[in-house]
């Protein structure tokens, strides 16, 4: 089974963007955060900055929208040429349109969830997404502790998905370290973003091959796990 490890610039130094670009080769995508300070109490940067990061990055971008009206914004990323796009489930009343239209354009479409957000409701749509984020920590900032209650929606997921043969990716993202890698893994998630792990190691690059190799050595056969 693929595992993706995708660092989150969020942990980046901004004014270095180019640089820290080139230091995570072994990466598989960017994770690049979109913060409105409406749907978070924060604030990243918008379409002209992550143009200007696909226009120079080496690696394919995974972006999250951490932002309301997705409907209205979320077009404008798959256009500018992102490989996927990832949205709030709780920022809109139609991710199912949102989704269509991404693919449309030519981008994966992601479905993202707060840690108190139930899976359930969107367990018949799986078809219409490439990617569930399972968010491991609140969304608006890196550097906060990965929280494990949250594992059981992962569960469910990977279990769903195995049961219908889809390729859905399963991603994390909050509080990816070494230490908790391996429980995002063992619950099915096969796609793994991670901030200050990587950005505060002296070697980016190695840190995500460590990363890899510990989420590799805990991933299983959900289909079989029942
Ligand atoms: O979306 C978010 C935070 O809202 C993340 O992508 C963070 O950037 C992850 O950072 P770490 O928890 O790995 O430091
Ligand atoms: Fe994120």
């Amino acid at each position: 089974m693929s595992i993706r490890i995708n660092p989150s610039i969020l942990a980046a130094d901004f004014v270095n963007m180019e640089s820290a670009l080139h230091s995570i080769s072994s990466a598989d995508l960017v994770h690049v955060d979109v913060m409105d300070n409406h749907f978070v109490p924060n604030l990243t940067f918008g379409p002209g900055m992550v143009g200007r990061i696909q226009d120079v990055s080496p690696i394919p971008l995974d972006v999250h929208l951490m932002i309301d009206d997705p409907e209205r914004w979320a077009p404008g990323y798959a256009e500018l040429g992102a490989f996927s796009v990832t949205f709030h489930a709780e920022a809109t009343t139609n991710p199912v349109a949102v989704a269509r239209r991404l693919r449309e354009i030519g981008s994966r479409a992601g479905l993202a969830l707060k840690p108190g957000t139930d899976v359930e409701p969107y367990l018949e749509l799986l078809d219409e997404f490439d990617q569930v984020l399972v968010m491991t920590v609140e969304p608006g900032f890196g550097g906060q502790k990965f929280m494990p209650e949250t594992m059981p929606k992962l569960r469910l997921l990977a279990e769903t998905a195995a049961r219908s043969g889809s390729d859905l990716w399963l991603q994390v993202d909050g509080g990816i370290s070494e230490d908790t890698i391996a429980i995002a893994a063992e619950a099915g998630a096969n796609t793994f973003v991670a901030g200050s792990s990587v950005f505060a190691s002296d070697n980016p690059a190695l840190q995500i091959e460590t990363l890899r190799q510990t989420a590799s050595r805990h991933t299983h056969d959900h289909a079989s796990n029942r």
